[in-house]
């Protein structure tokens, strides 16, 4: 124990801390932790200390009074342990007291009683005056009563032969059970004590009756005692003391390596040691070092002072090689002539240490641990643990519930009605399908829904799983595709699998193309393996479908043409709707669903009609976007509803991009602009064919655009054909801002690119596929638009050559009626080129204001929704357009082709800055 407490001021300084933070503690919740048995039982007496029971006087046992110890616990409180004092008269006074040692005990040496002061001392530093006491009397105790045998040899053996888990729990069971033993006696000095003074009191008050009334106070302030609330006070004894110490002690020697050991250099050990003949044996651990065991009595007289004295302290010292180490060890020998029968005996050890052991096991027994865990993990999921190793191969679909999740019914899904309709029948498959199964008819395995992005397949899909009530499973193909073999096939089993246990329910899978791609005649490099294995796997999967199987599977793709025909034929994906850009009609419906959550005071009728007339070529999405920038425009004005003005400019601004602020042009480029603007606005006006002119613009947009004039095309129709004077009026038009350069300055500028690529784009397409040149009736496709173009060209080089002419026979052609047009109205370009410098943007009614009205009438509802007198003034960008949250949307260049199956767009005529 001396050694013990003797060595680490570290231990003292923890075992402090501990106790102070025992102490500290005010929850009742933590103390039972904290506080050891014996100090409870001390706070239990105490409550009853005005009336305390009665000790039982025949076996001479202090106990808690009115309890009596649990089954199979009687030993705790009994004197019959090991380390128990046995009654003996002879050491007892007439108080009861020991005196002396106990049986089994011995007295403290000198050293173990000045440790143990010192430990005391340092515990009593800051401490309340009521537990310094506490403290006086268990050191005193301890003194008295010495130091129990087994702890000291416990104590003896542990230090010199180092911690081991069984020590560790003797020697706290040890202490323990010292420190109950203590905190018992304590307690029965103390019921004593208050014994005494009861007593004394009941004496007094009767001797005295002047002291009547003082009692029946003292006796009344008992009561009160008694009724409180028992409060619970801190009391430290031995045993918190001991049990702290020690289990700061065993924290100590997990942590910080043992001291009981020093290192020294060979010179040291030689001169101090060896020489002096004080070794008495060397072992060699591990073959790196060498503990030295020395004559413990020898090194006291030497050195009373060194720790080499004490027992269980070595020293050791480094060795490169035990050969090196044996050689210096016989030469040292040498020297001292020591005689070969008295030579120091050299013993080897190999040691490895707890901490060694783990660290060496560690990473095997993690990756064991890892390798259990996972297998256990991939066991457990998947379909007969098909799902593979990791729960890799265990399907990304997302489930919804129809109640709670797909809330989506057809309702929502505006402006396809065909679609719609076909679409309805799988719904009704879902709901009924006894019609169809009596009738004997062979119910669609599922329908593939093609189309331009946002067209709103993923909608319908989900409206149909919203209308049939069933569960609806989406996935997208590529979710499918992962770095791992045999991953994207085990996905389908499991979606599939899962599919059937839900059944009725829908899968829906977006993007099929990432996956159903039409599998290579010839494969390069066997790069796609795994998705065609994929694609084999849906395949496999969606015949295995029985026919009384209530699972459709639904597609969405934007490229229907390049998927597998395995996919698309009966039996498999049946169904192929298409689901275009939406109609007039369509965008109107559209506009509809999704005006529904905005706060707006337009009338709608005439809000929606103007909107679609507006948005020719515009996707549901686009539509979904539009509205929601028109709302967020709103807010950002601060205005109370949204109004047809920001309904505008967020069309504008989908269509021409983001305003450019920080563009500032010089006064000369922005009168170019203008005039080739003005250029563009005058053609649109005076060209009977052409579409009708809807705004012109000089402020900059977008990526590149410096300005840019809008026009409707078809008159706010859905134009499905066009003419090839349409198509020369159109691109004259567009000619129209390079020939306004040319007129009004003396040199030409880099704007024009954007119009030309237009111009050419058309004209070449009226040469190669619309048969309306000189080439002939023939349609060449373009360049990639097949697998056979991909690599050649579909003619010869004559033909070539034949189409450059002709593209350019048309160019020109437009270009002259260009220029012919301008050249005669040079006045009228001028006009509205300066007001477009003035005022920056020009609206319709501003050129009838400058101009007169067309000469031409307007077709299709252009009039209703855009003729005089109509509701809005200019669009005026508002301050502060710049909007950081929002994505800047695509340049006017980028928007849907021209003519694409019959739609034709409105494709802004941009003057293009010349990108560097
Ligand atoms: N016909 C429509 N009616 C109402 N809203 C629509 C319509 N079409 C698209 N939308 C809106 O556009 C959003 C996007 O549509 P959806 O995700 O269905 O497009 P998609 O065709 O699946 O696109 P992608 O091909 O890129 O996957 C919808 O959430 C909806 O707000």
């Amino acid at each position: 124990m001396a050694s013990l407490l003797r060595r680490p001021q570290s231990v003292v300084r923890s075992s402090r801390q501990l106790l102070e933070a025992a102490s500290l503690s005010s929850t009742l919740a933590l103390r039972p932790a904290s506080i050891p048995r014996p100090s409870y039982a001390c706070a239990h007496s105490r409550k009853y200390a005005t009336k305390p029971g009665k000790p039982n006087k025949s076996d001479g046992k202090v106990r808690k009074p009115g309890s009596t110890p649990a089954k199979g616990m009687e030993h705790l409180y009994s004197n019959q342990s090991p380390m128990s004092p046995k009654p003996d008269s002879s050491q007892n006074n007439s108080d009861g007291e020991t005196k002396g040692p106990l049986p089994g005990r011995s007295e403290l040496t000198p050293e173990e009683d000045q440790a143990l002061s010192k430990v005391f001392d340092t515990i009593k530093i800051g401490m309340p005056k009521s537990m310094v006491k506490d403290v006086e009397k268990a050191l005193e105790k301890l003194r008295e009563q010495g130091m129990p045998d087994e702890l000291r040899n416990a104590i003896k053996e542990t230090s010199e032969e180092g911690m081991s888990p069984s020590r560790a729990a003797k020697l706290f069971r040890l202490v323990t059970h010292l420190a109950r033993q203590n905190a018992e006696e304590i307690v029965a000095e103390k019921s004593k004590e208050q014994k005494k003074a009861s007593s004394s009191h009941e004496s007094s008050s009767e001797s005295s009756t002047s002291g009547k009334d003082k009692t029946k106070q003292e006796s009344s302030d008992g009561k009160k005692k008694d009724s409180a609330p028992p409060v619970y006070e801190f009391k430290l004894d031995l045993s918190n003391i001991l049990v702290s110490a020690f289990v700061s002690y065993l924290l100590y020697r997990l942590v910080v390596p043992s001291e009981n050991s020093r290192e020294i250099t060979w010179q040291e050990f030689r001169t101090t040691f060896f020489d002096k003949g004080l070794v008495e044996n060397l072992v060699v651990i591990n073959g790196n070092r060498v503990r030295v065991h020395l004559h413990r009595e020898s090194v006291a007289a030497t050195y009373p002072e060194s720790p080499a004295a004490q027992p269980g302290f070595y020293y050791y010292f480094s060795i490169g090689s035990v050969e090196a180490f044996e050689r210096r060890v016989d030469e040292a020998q040498n020297d001292l002539r020591i005689p070969s029968s008295e030579r120091i005996p050299i013993s080897y050890h190999t040691e490895g240490s707890w901490f060694n052991t783990v660290l060496a096991f560690g990473p095997t027994l993690l990756f064991i641990g890892a390798i259990f865990y996972l297998s256990r993990r991939a066991a457990a999921g998947g379909a007969g643990g098909q799902s593979g190793i990791f729960g890799m191969g265990r399907s990304r679909a997302k489930k919804f519930n129809h109640e709670t999740d797909v809330k989506v019914k057809f309702a929502d899904v505006a402006g396809a009605d065909e679609a719609k309709a076909e679409i309805m029948e799988f719904v009704s498959f879902l709901k009924k399908p006894d019609i169809y199964q009596k009738l004997g008819a062979k119910i669609p395995r599922g329908a593939v829904l093609s189309g331009p992005p946002g067209t709103g397949k993923t909608l319908l899909a989900k409206a149909t799983a919203g209308e049939s009530g069933v569960p609806f499973f989406s996935v997208s193909g590529s979710e499918f595709v992962e770095m791992f073999v045999g991953v994207g096939p085990s996905r389908v089993r499991d979606l599939f699998a899962n599919a059937r246990k839900n059944a009725p329910c829908i899968i829906f899978i977006d993007e099929i193309d990432a996956i159903g791609k039409a599998r290579a005649k010839q494969s390069f490099g066997g790069g796609n393996d795994e998705r065609e294995s994929t694609l084999n796997q849906i395949l496999t999967e969606m015949d295995g479908f029985n026919t009384s199987e209530q699972v459709v599977v639904l597609a969405g793709t934007n490229r229907a043409d390049v998927l597998d025909k395995a996919l698309m034929r009966p039996g498999r994906f049946d169904r192929h709707i298409a689901i275009d850009r939406p109609t007039m009609d369509g965008r109107k419906q559209i506009f509809k669903v999704h005006l529904k959550n905005i706060v707006t005071n337009e009338e709608v009728e005439h809000l929606t009609g103007r909107l679609s007339a507006l948005t020719p070529g515009f996707a549901g999405a686009d539509i979904a976007n539009c509205v929601n920038e028109a709302a967020l425009i709103a807010a950002r004005t601060q205005a109370d509803s949204v109004v047809m003005q920001h309904f505008e400019q967020a069309i504008e601004r989908v269509i021409g991009g983001l305003e450019k602020k920080s563009l500032v042009l010089s006064p000369d480029e922005k009168k170019t602009v203008a005039y080739h603007e003005a250029g563009h606005a005058i053609c649109g006006w005076y060209f009977e064919y052409a579409d009708p002119l809807l705004k012109v613009s000089i402020i900059p947009r977008g990526s590149g655009a410096l300005g840019y004039a809008q026009y409707l095309p078809g008159g706010g129709r859905d134009e499905v054909l066009m003419n090839v004077k349409q198509l020369m009026d159109r691109m004259a038009m567009t000619l129209g801002g390079r020939v306004s350069e040319e007129l009004h300055f003396d040199t030409v500028t880099s704007g024009a690119s954007d119009d030309f690529n237009k111009v050419t784009r058309l004209a070449t397409a009226m040469v190669t596929k619309w048969g309306m040149s000189n080439v002939g009736y023939i349609y060449y496709p373009d360049s990639g638009e097949t697998q056979e173009t991909q690599l050649q060209k579909p003619f010869s080089e004559a033909t070539a050559q034949a189409i450059d002419a002709e593209v350019k026979r048309i160019v020109m052609e437009a270009y002259k009626q260009c220029k012919t047009l301008l050249e005669e109205k040079k006045k009228e370009v001028g006009i509205v080129a300066e007001e477009l410098l003035s005022k920056e943007v020009l609206s319709r009614d501003d050129m009838i204001r400058l101009l007169g009205p067309r000469p031409f009438p307007d077709k299709g509802e252009f009039s209703k929704y855009f003729g005089g007198g109509s509701k809005t003034g200019p669009i005026i960008p508002p301050p502060g357009e710049a909007n950081p949250g929002v994505a800047e949307p695509p340049a006017g260049g980028d928007l849907p082709p021209p003519l694409g199956g019959g739609q034709g767009a409105p494709a802004p005529t941009i003057f293009q800055r010349q990108e560097k």
